[in-house]
């Protein structure tokens, strides 16, 4: 089978095209906005599946920032041909999520500790014996909690769940991982942990509430695109720490 040698098979950029540090937001339009706001000199490195990728610098260091869609299959996809193709070393997830917790409110922002799931990706890992507990870096979360202060912003750190599902038949469930402790549910991070920690990479998850579940709020398709600032420069700092 031909493959161009110069790319993977989602990434359309050529070796050292992209920095060893990627911020990874869901919605490639994020990716670009980001590029556009926060990055010097950004060039766009992949357009391929309109998943967009850009590498520029951020206070004089490379930083990539590429899309990775929605869901886990999507998200292992980017993770895994980043770290293992493009010798990505640190990839920082800036998304969107859920709150189920009653003390978030919308634009609140969360680092994800850990993230339960209920995906069946990890069952067939470890032929369901073991129930493998995805974790955040212990170093780029300290790192991203010092940044937050220095930054006066309040970053609620805590775990999360990875549903396979937006839309849930079991919303029964939430409410009881709202019991135990989990703050909000997003789409990949369980994944973007897991795989980082087979590749020896670092890996953590920044989220902004876009959505309160249990109260019904939610934010702007707009706004999940172009706002969010303050998770993004959160990221940023903890990539080029
Ligand atoms: O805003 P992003 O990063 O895409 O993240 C969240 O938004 C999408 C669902 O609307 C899922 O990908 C979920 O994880
Ligand atoms: O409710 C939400 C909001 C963002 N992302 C999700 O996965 N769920």
């Amino acid at each position: 089978m031909w493959k161009d040698q110069r790319m993977s098979t989602h990434i359309g950029a050529k070796p050292g095209e992209i920095a060893e540090r990627v911020l990874m937001p869901g919605d490639p339009l994020r990716a670009k906005w980001i590029a556009e706001n926060y990055l010097e000199d950004a060039k766009c490195y992949s357009t391929v599946r309109n998943m967009f990728g850009f590498t520029g610098t951020y206070q004089g260091k490379p930083v990539s920032v590429q899309g990775s869609g929605m869901g886990m299959p999507s998200a292992s996809i980017y993770a895994h041909e980043l770290i293992n193709e493009y010798g990505v070393k640190t990839l920082i997830r800036v998304g969107s999520c859920g709150a189920l917790s009653d003390e978030l409110n919308l634009r609140d922002v969360v680092a994800a500790i850990g993230s339960s799931t209920d995906s069946n990706m990890n069952r067939m890992r470890f032929d369901g014996l073991i129930d493998y507990a995805p974790v955040a870096d212990f170093g780029l979360l300290r790192t991203a909690v010092e940044v937050a202060e220095r930054r006066g912003v309040n970053m609620v750190v805590g775990p999360i769940l990875a549903a396979d599902a937006f839309y849930t038949d079991r919303p029964d469930l939430y409410d009881t991982l709202a019991d135990y402790g989990v703050l909000a549910v997003e789409m990949e991070s369980a994944a973007l942990y897991t795989i980082a920690a087979r590749y020896k990479a670092k890996a953590l998850t920044i989220l902004t509430v876009s959505d309160h579940i249990k109260r019904g709020e939610a934010t702007t398709a707009q706004e999940r695109e172009q706002t969010f600032s303050q998770m993004v420069e959160i990221a940023l700092d903890t990539a080029i720490a």
